[in-house]
């Protein structure tokens, strides 16, 4: 523990230094055992970011296991945990951070287990690749096409897919390019728009910071060039200024300042902003920041803005400009990936956190389930662990929203159960909802309920869907 405190402390300072780089955030996913913490612990390694004390004790760890062969077994370093060491699996997001001379990096490191796609979701949200490792001898497996789905659900444009344990199978063009096709076939059905391939092996180091004289016929990046060389400002959306208000900064009668980090988009003192959902505009008089006052703030800034007109605006308010705004509903058509052991139930109240503003509501219709391998639909009454469904959402007020894939932070919400204010879920809104879902999901009666049991008790070859779950 000593160790990693001491590490935190000074990669902080080291990224302190490295300030003006460009961040990368990325995750690594893939089956157990794929080599997850193997190719981790080799970019920290061969970035040259480990410690020589911290190589000591891992080149000792490796000798007392033996697991590599005499190798150091690079899975200690990111497996740091003793009682993960014993258990073998990785149990939750762990951030990690490191840098290179062109760019620095943070990987939200999710683990393979099965039931830890929510993990999965976790990280995800806030990274601009997906690095998604597959093991050479199995190819495209069950949880590389979820992670798939999920990068490309939460709108991951970039993926690199690190075929990995490539020393196993001797290097193999006709390998790489057997599992390059399995996952461009799998790729069809979703929307991933820059696709890269490395073959790699993480323990031995091919293809990953250095280029492998194993492979000749490889002509393209190692995996660190990769990840140098990817462009994200594209992710970012300049076009379109949304704010929302995280608190109303008042300190005296004179100045009235509505404060939060920008989701999207570029503003300009003397702008013309609307609040949403109250629809009042005003113009930006002063952009005020840590560091004194600024023409113009863009996306990811925290910003505090003044304005011209006295006007009521509070937490949870979205300032947009006047000329480009953001729609307001309180019935969404959404994505949602389910994250709790306790399923979803349609017209149980839960919270809903939007990027400042959290209401009750609830869920009005499950209109169909996703089946992740096959991408097919399905019929849900309830939403299980892990799960991802598209649904009808009601809410108790109006909240300004944008589609998901045009703003992620005025796009997404997150689910909290009232009792526990545990996060159970994650939602990413597709478009205004349809209030016709409303009727049939929301104003089900008793003698609905009662009937429709009679029915699948007596005439159970009519198949009639159970309704109950629809009623609370
Ligand atoms: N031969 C070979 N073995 C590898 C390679 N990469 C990883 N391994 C081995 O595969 C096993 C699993 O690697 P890990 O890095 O622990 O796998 P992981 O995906 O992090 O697994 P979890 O942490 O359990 O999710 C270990 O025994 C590694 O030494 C590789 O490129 N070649």
């Amino acid at each position: 523990m000593i160790e990693n405190e001491l590490l935190k402390a000074d990669i902080e300072e080291y990224l302190k230094q490295h300030e003006n780089k460009e961040l990368l955030r990325f995750i690594t996913c893939g089956s157990v055992d794929d080599g997850k913490s193997t190719l981790i612990g080799r970019l920290l390694h061969d970035s040259k970011m480990i410690f020589e004390d911290q190589l000591a004790a891992i080149k000792n760890d490796s000798k007392r296991f033996n697991t590599t062969d005499g190798e150091i077994d690079l899975a200690l370093l990111v497996d740091g945990l003793q009682s993960e060491r014993e258990q073998g699996i990785t149990i939750d997001v762990a951030y990690r951070y490191f840098a290179t001379d062109k760019r620095k990096f943070i990987i939200a490191d999710t683990p393979g287990h099965e039931q830890y796609t929510r993990n999965m979701a976790t990280g995800a949200s806030t990274a601009d690749l997906a690095i998604i490792l597959i093991d050479a001898r199995y190819g495209v497996q069950t949880q590389t096409r979820r992670h798939s789905f999920i990068a490309s659900l939460l709108g991951l444009s970039n993926v690199i897919v690190a075929i990995n344990k490539m020393d196993l199978m001797d290097f193999s063009e006709d390998v790489f390019e057997d599992i390059k096709k399995q996952y461009m076939s799998l790729a069809e059905s979703l929307e991933l728009k820059n696709i890269q391939f490395a073959p790699i092996s993480a323990l031995k180091g091919d293809n990953v910071v250095t280029r492998s004289e194993q492979s000749p016929w490889y002509h393209g990046e190692t995996l660190m060039e990769m990840l140098e060389n990817t462009p994200i400002a594209e992710s970012f959306n300049y076009e379109d200024f949304r704010l929302p208000v995280q608190y109303v900064n008042r300190p005296n009668l004179d100045f009235r300042g509505f404060a939060g980090t920008i989701a999207a988009g570029i503003v300009r003192v003397g702008d013309e902003l609307t609040v949403l959902p109250s629809g009042q505009s005003s113009k930006v008089k002063e952009i005020v920041t840590y560091d004194g006052n600024i023409p113009e703030a863009h996306a990811a800034m925290s910003v505090t803005l003044t304005l011209e007109d006295e006007i009521d605006i509070s937490r949870g308010d979205v300032l947009v400009h006047s000329n480009n705004q953001a729609e307001v509903a309180s019935d969404l058509e959404v994505n949602v990936i389910w994250m709790a052991e306790q399923a979803m139930t349609p017209n149980k109240q839960y919270d809903f956190k939007f990027a400042s503003k959290t209401t009750p509501g609830a869920f009005s219709n499950i209109d169909y389930t996703l089946d992740v391998n096959t991408m097919a639909h399905g019929e849900a009454v309830h939403l299980k662990l892990n799960e991802i469904a598209r649904c009808q959402l009601s809410l108790n007020n109006q909240i300004a929203f944008d589609n998901y894939k045009k703003v992620k932070g005025t796009g997404s919400f997150i689910i909290i159960d009232r009792l526990t204010n545990v996060t159970v879920g994650a939602g990413m809104i597709v478009k205004k909802g349809a209030t016709a879902a409303k009727v049939s999901g929301g104003n089900i009666s008793e003698f609905e309920i009662e009937f429709n049991a009679l029915v699948r008790k007596h005439f159970p070859h009519w198949e009639a869907k159970d309704i109950s779950g629809l009623f609370k």
